[in-house]
């Protein structure tokens, strides 16, 4: 197995609808086209493209949603999700989710979510840990990669991943609902909900649409990520930087006075580089800004976005970056490792998962 696949990876940057399989996006169209609700030729054209500007992406997201509208699927590529980023050895996962409203199938943000946590309760295949902060003292959890990446926790033999949920806010939300998002969030949080991200295309709404309820987040406590600089809008990173959230997202169009406050405020970005290229964000990996912020040991995390839209996988951004930028194995496995510092959940995981990457160094010599 090569050592991009096999080392433990965190991935704090994933969109559950952007993280569909296309087989799975091509069974649900099919249905749809049998029923005369899509023409499956056309959404198949879509689906099967791969290169997409930013707004081509966001105009794949309507499209991906009109396919996944209902309880069941929500619930079915949640599952699925979650088994594919156990299979590329992903150890913690952070995946975000718009919570939606749909009348006509009796969906509100409240239910999608319960169906995304029985997504996440009907894995079988691997072990998650959805909620509860682990038991420190199970020796099972640090056996994650004890031999050949199986654990042995309760027998099971299972892989096994944490998983915390993130409920994003969509730029073209109103305040209100944008609010909505948060309350459900707090409610949530006995149930994974970690955190906050706000997302979305760019060019669509204004901060301080999203402010008091981003502001309401922070008091309580929520952690907050914001998708931040995917296009040129100075004023807007600037308040968004000055909000100090926990994380951002992207920082593709900074410019000088940015990159300083950024740097200077050492607020870890989650770089996303297949996304980045794919979308024409950055016009290319040579000049991406991972480079610079990885040279200076600004904290990043190296993450997929899209890796269903994109077509990419955890794996490939580590191979992608360590090819792209000279970067050997045992540095990438670093900077793997670090990420573990970014993570939303508790102190606990995080010392569950800093034994992974521990036995994970002896056993795969990284
Ligand atoms: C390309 N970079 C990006 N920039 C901004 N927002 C993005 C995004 N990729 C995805 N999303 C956001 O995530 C939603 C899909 O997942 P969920 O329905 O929430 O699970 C998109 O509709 C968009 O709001």
């Amino acid at each position: 197995m090569n050592w991009w696949v096999s080392m433990p990876k965190v991935e704090l940057h994933a969109h559950l609808n952007g993280s569909i399989r296309d087989s799975t996006l091509m069974e649900l169209a099919r249905e749809l086209g049998d029923r005369g609700l899509v023409h499956f030729p056309d959404v198949e054209r879509v689906i099967l493209k791969h290169d997409r500007s930013l707004t081509e992406v966001f105009k794949m997201f309507d499209l991906i949603h009109v396919l996944t509208t209902d309880h069941e699927t929500v619930s079915r590529i949640t599952k699925e999700v979650i088994e594919d980023f156990a299979a590329e050895n992903v150890v913690y996962l952070e995946l975000r989710t718009t919570p939606k409203k749909n009348v006509s199938k009796g969906m509100n943000k409240k239910s999608y979510m319960e169906a995304v946590l029985e997504g996440l309760r009907v894995v079988s295949n691997v072990e998650v840990d959805i909620f509860s902060e682990p038991n420190f003292d199970c020796p099972a959890s640090a056996g994650i990669y004890a031999r050949n990446n199986e654990c042995e926790s309760n027998g099971t033999g299972k892989k096994k991943i944490y998983v915390r949920l993130l409920l994003s806010i969509d730029r073209r939300e109103t305040t209100e609902a944008a609010m909505e998002t948060v309350k459900l969030a707090l409610e949530m949080r006995h149930l994974g909900v970690v955190g906050i991200d706000l997302s979305g295309n760019p060019i669509i709404g204004e901060w301080l649409t999203f402010l008091p309820a981003l502001e309401f987040a922070k008091e309580q406590g929520l952690l907050i990520t914001l998708h931040c600089g995917e296009v040129p809008n100075q004023v807007e990173i600037h308040a968004m930087l000055d909000f100090l959230p926990a994380r951002i997202g992207h920082a593709c169009c900074f410019g000088e006075e940015e990159w300083a406050k950024l740097k200077s405020l050492k607020l870890p970005v989650e770089i996303c580089l297949t996304s980045n290229i794919r979308t024409e964000t950055i016009s290319s990996l040579d000049i991406h800004h991972f480079a610079d912020l990885y040279i200076s040991g600004h904290p990043i995390v190296l993450c997929t976005d899209d890796s269903g839209v994109f077509s990419t996988s955890v794996s490939g951004e580590y191979s992608l970056a360590s090819s792209s930028f000279g970067i050997q194995k045992r540095e990438m496995f670093q900077l793997a490792r670090n990420a573990v510092n970014f993570i939303f959940a508790g102190n606990k995981v995080k010392q569950e998962l800093e034994q992974v990457f521990d036995l994970a160094a002896k056993t795969l010599e990284f």
